[in-house]
């Protein structure tokens, strides 16, 4: 193919700007920074899948995979500096099915969740990470399970067909019971699905709290740094007995552990509020 002339030092020119420009912008914009920051960790991650999934496929469908994702993951903290400190880990039971129930701050917590992740253990999570190509595909693999949120009566039987096999199968799952990622320094309230499912299967809950990353992290502010997390393990709750008239209270009682723990152990200096600083620098203080 002939080139215009002159098409090699434009060529040159954008490239000599883009060498110049992006570091450019790294050094003396947060902003830039932050989206930098954010491309990669989900083009690693895409990336990362698609090594996976060769691995995966050979093994089909098998939630065994999942310690494949796990270990494929597991290094990205070090890419960021930040330091995820695991603790209560000895509350895990160590030989059942149970239903895991954690606060989803952002896709973050993907760093938090691989470092605890059980054996035998898959996320429920939304049918649409089912299209966020080489990831979903990977997920499939994997066991994740998915549900339509926006079909009500289908998520619940679903979530009921993972009652039966958490039994069969001798699985976990991981579920995150606020239904949507959530930033504002708080939880917000619980949805019931992994109550209920806990309770049809007769099986423990076994509740963890991320530390808050608002230190480190703040999608309104654009702010990405290095940083320090901890995944707090708490003790199980049984379920033995409970019959679906007690999931209200159930989930009530589990939020508010989570919650005190929650506030206990972010450090964030702001009272876990929401990171927003308004234009004044003041923080807005949201809980
Ligand atoms: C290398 C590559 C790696 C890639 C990455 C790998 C890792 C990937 C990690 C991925 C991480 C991804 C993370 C993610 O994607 S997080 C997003 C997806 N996850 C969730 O949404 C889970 C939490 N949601 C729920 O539990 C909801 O309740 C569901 C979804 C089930 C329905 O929600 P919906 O909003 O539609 O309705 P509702 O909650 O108002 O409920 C309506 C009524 O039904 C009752 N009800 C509910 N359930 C049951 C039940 N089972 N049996 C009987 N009844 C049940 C319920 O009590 C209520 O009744 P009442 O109480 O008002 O009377
Ligand atoms: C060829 C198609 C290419 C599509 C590219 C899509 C890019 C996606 C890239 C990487 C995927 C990273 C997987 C991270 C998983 C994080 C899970 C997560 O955090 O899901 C969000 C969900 O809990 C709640 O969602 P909403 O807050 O309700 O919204």
């Amino acid at each position: 193919m002939e080139l215009w002339p002159g098409a090699w030092t434009v060529l040159l020119l954008l490239l000599l700007l883009l060498l110049f420009l992006l570091p450019a912008l790294w050094f003396y914009s947060p902003s830039a920074k932050y989206f930098f920051k954010m491309a990669f960790y989900n083009g690693w991650i895409l990336f990362l899948a698609v090594l996976a999934i060769p691995v995966c496929a050979v093994r089909g469908r098998n939630v065994e995979n999942m310690k494949i994702l796990r270990l494929m993951l597991l290094h990205i903290k070090y890419l960021y500096g930040i330091r995820v400190e695991v603790r209560g880990a000895h509350h895990f039971p160590p030989s059942q099915p149970y239903v895991v129930v954690s606060n989803h701050q952002s896709s973050l917590d993907l760093l938090g969740m691989m470092e605890v992740l059980p054996g035998r253990c898959v996320p429920i999570a939304k049918r649409e990470l089912l299209w966020a190509g080489s990831a979903g595909l990977a997920c499939w693999l994997a066991g994740v399970i998915f549900i339509d949120r926006k079909r009500t009566g289908d998520a619940i039987s679903v979530m009921s067909e993972v009652a039966q096999t958490l039994l069969t199968q001798d699985v976990r799952v991981w579920v995150f019971p606020e239904g949507t990622r959530n930033h504002n320094g708080s939880m917000l309230p619980f949805k019931r699905g992994a109550f209920h499912l806990a309770v049809q299967a007769q099986v423990p809950i076994v509740p963890i709290v991320m530390s808050s990353y608002q230190d480190f992290y703040c999608k309104k502010e654009r702010r990405f740094t290095s940083g320090r997390c901890q995944v707090r393990v708490l003790p199980p709750v049984p379920t033995e007995g409970l019959t679906p008239d007690d999931v209200p209270a159930l989930a009530d009682r589990v939020r508010h552990s989570m919650l005190t723990i929650f506030r206990e152990i972010s450090t964030d200096g702001r009272g876990g509020g929401d990171c927003l600083k308004k234009p004044g620098g003041v923080v807005e203080a949201r809980l």
